[in-house]
């Protein structure tokens, strides 16, 4: 991977505005969580956290980079970035949103996208330049639409999250299954119509889950292997699959929430996409997919306050 993310981290800065801590998902809660494997999983891959009880680390945010924003607002995505803590070889990371694509399919392209955003003297980003972008990219519009399409999440485990990637799982016989990965809510969506979100408190989410846990209500999320087909695209994080929705998904596991945890755990470190279990692995093909570290951990050394 030759793309240097330090511009992409540079304009994501610029656009959330100075003393920017995170400039994506700056709003969040650390929560410790345990990942529960199911026992099909292992027909699947080989991979450590699909033998055993595992914990983990878990953030929820809300998008972009105003950490007080209200969790109600329409704008922006939802969050979630996992860290299993498999012994060794065994840890397993993803940081995964709640829409089925992303913004752009190349570093080059969301450079392009985020200066296209870029404020000018006043302030404000240019809406000739964004049109012109947005006309000559169409693609880039698909994240934003198909969010727009959708309930305001009320529940960060209200919600289905996606790894977005082409992962390929190998079991202990060595056989090999292109999926993609789709989380989803234990115990049901909970949605929200715009009014109901704009009635809610501003930090809403964080109160939900203390509410769930209080009482003992589930908080898991289902760790979902859609099952790829040949032919799916596998290098380009901007389309879906055909029918990816109905086609088969087999259930890896669950991920439970089990205790809102200090923010300096999830602050000391980056959460690594490329961080994988032995018997998981990501899209050779995808050029997003490894700009992903790099760029995370050039951000971490950048953040204020
Ligand atoms: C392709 C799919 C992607 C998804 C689903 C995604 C999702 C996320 C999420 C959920 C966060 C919040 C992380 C947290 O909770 O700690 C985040 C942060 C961030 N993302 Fe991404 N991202 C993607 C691609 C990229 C790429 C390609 C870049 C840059 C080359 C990038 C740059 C950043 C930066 C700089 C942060 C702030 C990191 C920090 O300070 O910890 N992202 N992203």
């Amino acid at each position: 991977q030759d793309f240097d993310p330090a511009p992409i981290v540079e304009i994501m800065r610029a656009n959330a505005g100075p003393g920017t801590h995170r400039p994506s998902g700056a709003k969040g809660q650390c929560y410790a969580a345990e990942f529960v494997p199911s026992a099909a999983a292992r027909d699947l891959s080989k991979a450590v956290i699909f033998t055993r009880n595992t914990p983990a680390l878990v953030r929820f945010s809300v998008g972009g980079g105003n950490p007080n924003v209200a969790d109600g607002s329409r704008g922006g995505n939802r969050g979630l970035s996992i860290r299993i803590d498999g012994d060794g070889p065994g840890q397993t990371e993803f940081v995964m949103v709640n829409a089925p694509v992303n913004f752009a399919k190349t570093p080059a392209q969301m450079l392009a996208f985020l200066e296209s955003r870029r404020p000018g003297a006043n302030g404000q980003p240019d809406q000739d330049k964004i049109r012109a972008f947005n006309e000559a990219n169409p693609e880039t519009l698909a994240q934003g639409r198909y969010l727009a399409s959708q309930p305001i999440p009320g529940s960060w485990v209200g919600v289905n999250y996606w790894a977005l990637h082409a992962y390929t799982l190998t079991n202990a016989t060595g056989a090999r299954q292109v999926v993609r990965f789709r989380w989803e809510p234990l115990d049901g969506r909970v949605d929200l119509t715009d009014d109901e979100a704009r009635a809610k408190p501003r930090d809403f989410l964080a109160a939900e889950i203390a509410g769930r846990l209080a009482a003992n209500r589930p908080t898991g999320l289902r760790m979902m292997a859609i099952i790829g087909r040949p032919g799916d695209p596998t290098n380009d994080v901007t389309r879906r699959w055909d029918d990816e929705d109905t086609r088969r998904a087999v259930e890896l596991g669950v991920l439970h929430v089990r205790a809102a945890t200090d923010a300096a755990r999830c602050d000391s470190q980056i959460f690594a996409p490329t961080i994988l279990a032995d018997g998981i692995d990501g899209p050779a093909e995808d050029p997003m997919f490894a700009v992903r570290t790099p760029a995370y951990a050039i951000s971490i050394t950048k953040r204020q306050n």
